[in-house]
């Protein structure tokens, strides 16, 4: 393609040469030949830029790798293995398994990579070649540096001043590549045997473009990481998957032709399935960097534990340098998941031109009312009866759908727009649960205090979402400040934090004061897990939600709020506790001088003798002869003081009980959720606690 655009460029320019005016005799000669030339270079680059040429989606993703989460090496290791974590998930859950899933990142050395691709070893021959190569001047010049921070050092430590840490030696150049094979192994659904090549060798394929809750959607991930794998190493995929009461296990091993966005496949065979084993397994080997996204490699792992309690994950890090090498056993904590997400229809006020043709183009469904009545949500017969009525006179029931004319469309269409529907139910969308969410937090922040809170489901541009949140405050390795975790669609999401929906909406948002809680000095763990049929991901990288859906937004700050009331209520009881607690330590704390004191104005009045002031009456007579035959000690006033303390702390107790309301304080609301659905379980529902009944 590019040779013939050269061709023609060049063809055109001297074309265009030729139509020009002749130049002057005397300006004839190199200037003239230079000014020609410069002329059609200009000419030919104008013609090349306005070139008609097409992309595959392959190569556009290629060249823009970092819209699907591929920004650099250390990233797209990151991306690679939560791309083929997230599909085991989705896969195993969709045939409701429990799922259980083995992660393995192997770093391969890059001699061990050479043999692996039947490449020799060499020998660097012309040093001064390479990029990280250093001039006997420049050596020189550094270890001079060198020496000079030592002996700094040295005088320092004499003189017992802090020594600081030599700065770390960075070597000129872009450094080694260093490669991994990340493989991912489930007990999911598989794939079937022929669907292979294209499922993971063509781009924007998959099986998740309906309309239900899953975590994938785009139908690009894997095949990012098979681009990336060919980009930076050149090697081809391995995939290994058997359904459910298969005999035979598939293997494929395969590359994409980016250019034309097909699978290439190297082989692809039915081998024998011993252990009747079902799932798949995904081997991959690309360049990465262990050790920038080391962090949140592991983090990313610990949060998808947290919403995924019911999962079993095993991750190993393998390398030649035993002390990198680490397993990670993640253990089941439960064993009840969320109900399968059900596919839905579409909602009528969601629907464009484009997507109401498709619709027409693929509906099983003869006429007008039976369309309308099956491939949406939230129209009954007599709704879309009175919808057609509603059309005009061009329209009827019983009309055929496909012969519908694009003018009619758009009626539809307009109609669909400004007419008022219920909005979806939600029953189709799987929420992680409070009880799990309340799970996680407590295993990942340990915390002092947690409130949870879940939303009824609620709509944005025709889609249902449930936002769950939790709150905690204090905990172990938890940083003062707010801390946030974000979940969508069950998946953490852990880059890009600072422009999210969820991180804008906790700080900005939120008046944390007014609940009692410092936003600056508590440590305060914010969870929140957004579920919806779309989430609207800035990006395929599925990296954040933006900030721009009110009906987000606002649902998220709702729910945040609950969970703040809850912890308010709890946090003015502890402190209430807490100052009842410090009143009683001050007084305690005087009782002993108080005590001596008023022994020792008795004893001085009792030893008067004759007394100056006639005595009040009969009881203090009595109390001065009891001091004086030490039958009342300072031990005495000691001991009533503790006790009439002890009985004030009581009784202010009981009065705040009743000031507060004693039924505030032991009873609490608790109401069991809907029996309806296939939910194999009961939840309790409390402001302070979620209890999970499993018959
Ligand atoms: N582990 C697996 N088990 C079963 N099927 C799988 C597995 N991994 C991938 N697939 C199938 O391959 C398809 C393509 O996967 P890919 O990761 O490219 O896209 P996706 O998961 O559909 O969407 P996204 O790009 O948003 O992740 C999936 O839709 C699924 O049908």
């Amino acid at each position: 393609m590019d040779s013939s655009g050269d061709e023609v460029a060049a063809g055109a320019g001297a074309g265009a040469a030729g139509t020009k005016k002749k130049p002057p005799v005397a300006a004839k000669g190199k200037a003239a030949g230079k000014g020609k030339a410069a002329g059609s270079k200009a000419s030919a680059s104008a013609k090349e830029s306005s070139l008609l040429k097409q992309k595959s989606p392959a190569e556009f993703f290629a060249e823009n790798k970092n819209i699907a989460g591929f920004d650099n090496p250390g990233k797209s290791l990151y991306t690679t293995m939560r791309e083929l974590v997230e599909n085991a998930l989705d896969s195993a859950e969709s045939i409701s398994e429990l799922p259980d899933i083995e992660i393995t990142i192997e770093e391969i050395t890059k001699s061990k990579f050479n043999t692996m691709i039947g490449l020799v070893d060499r020998e660097r021959v012309d040093e001064a070649l390479y990029d990280d190569f250093e001039s006997e001047k420049a050596r020189e010049k550094r270890l001079a540096k060198e020496a000079r921070f030592q002996e700094t050092q040295a005088k320092n430590a004499a003189l017992g001043k802090k020594v600081k840490e030599a700065p770390a030696v960075r070597g000129k150049g872009r450094g080694e590549a260093a490669f991994f094979k990340v493989t991912c192994k489930d007990n999911g659904r598989g794939m079937p045997h022929d669907d292979i090549p294209n499922m993971l060798g063509r781009v924007l394929s998959g099986t998740k473009y309906g309309l239900r809750q899953t975590r994938g959607k785009f139908g690009l991930g894997a095949k990012m990481a098979l681009i990336w794998s060919k980009m930076s190493t050149g090697l081809p995929i391995e995939i290994r998957s058997s359904m459910k009461g298969q005999t035979y296990v598939s293997f494929c091993r395969l590359d994409i032709d980016i250019h034309k966005n097909v699978p290439h496949v190297h082989l692809h065979e039915k081998r024998e399935n011993k252990t009747h084993w079902h799932g798949a397994e995904i081997q991959v080997i690309i360049e990465g960097n262990w050790t920038t996204h080391r962090s949140k490699i592991l983090h990313y792992m610990r949060q998808m534990a947290v919403i995924t309690p019911y999962a079993q994950f095993l991750f190993r890090f393998l390398s030649d340098a035993a002390d990198k090498s680490l397993t990670i056993k993640f253990a089941r904590r439960t064993d009840v998941m969320p109900p399968v997400p059900l596919q839905t229809k579409h909602h009528p006020s969601a629907v464009d031109l484009l997507l109401i043709k498709r619709l027409i183009a693929e509906t099983t469904k003869q006429n007008l009312l039976q369309f309308l009545q099956h491939e949406f949500v939230n129209i009954s017969k007599s709704h879309a009866e009175r919808l057609i009525g509603e059309m005009g006179p061009d329209f009827s029931p019983k009309m055929t759908v496909k012969s519908l004319t694009s003018q009619q469309l758009v009626r539809i269409h307009q109609l669909f727009r400004q007419a008022k529907f219920d909005d979806p139910s939600g029953n189709c969308l799987s929420p992680a649960g409070e009880y799990n969410l309340r799970l996680g937090i407590i295993k990942e922040l340990h915390p002092d205090m947690v409130a949870t809170h879940a939303s009824s489901p609620q709509v944005f541009e025709g889609h249902p979402f449930i936002v769950e949140a939790g709150i905690s405050i204090g905990g172990k390795d938890v940083k003062q400040g707010i801390n946030v975790f974000r979940f969508a669609n069950r998946i953490p999401l852990l880059f890009e934090q600072g422009a999210d929906v969820i991180t804008r909406t906790a700080a900005k948002r939120i008046n944390w004061n007014s609940y009692k809680i410092n936003q600056h000095q508590d440590k305060i763990g914010v969870f929140v897990s957004i579920v919806s049929t779309k989430i609207p991901f800035k990006g395929t990288g599925k990296e954040y939600i933006g900030d721009d859906i009110t009906e987000i937004s606002s649902a998220v700050k709702s729910a945040l709020k609950q969970c703040c009331l809850q912890l308010k209520s709890k946090i003015v009881k502890k402190l209430q506790a807490r100052e009842r607690q410090d009143r009683k330590r001050n007084l305690n704390r005087y009782i002993p001088d108080v005590a001596r004191a008023i022994m020792e104005t008795l004893v001085e009045v009792a030893d008067e003798s004759p007394p100056k002031r006639p005595r009040y009456d009969k009881e203090d007579e009595e109390l001065l002869e009891k001091i004086n035959s030490q039958e009342v000690t300072e031990m005495t006033f000691k001991d009533c003081l503790t006790q009439h303390v002890e009985q004030v702390d009581y009784e202010m107790a009981l009065d705040y009980a009743m000031q507060s309301g004693v039924s505030e304080e032991p009873r609490e609301a608790i109401y069991l959720s809907s029996l309806e659905g296939s939910y194999k379980f009961v939840d309790f529902q409390s402001p302070v606690f979620v209890f999970r009944f499993i018959p």
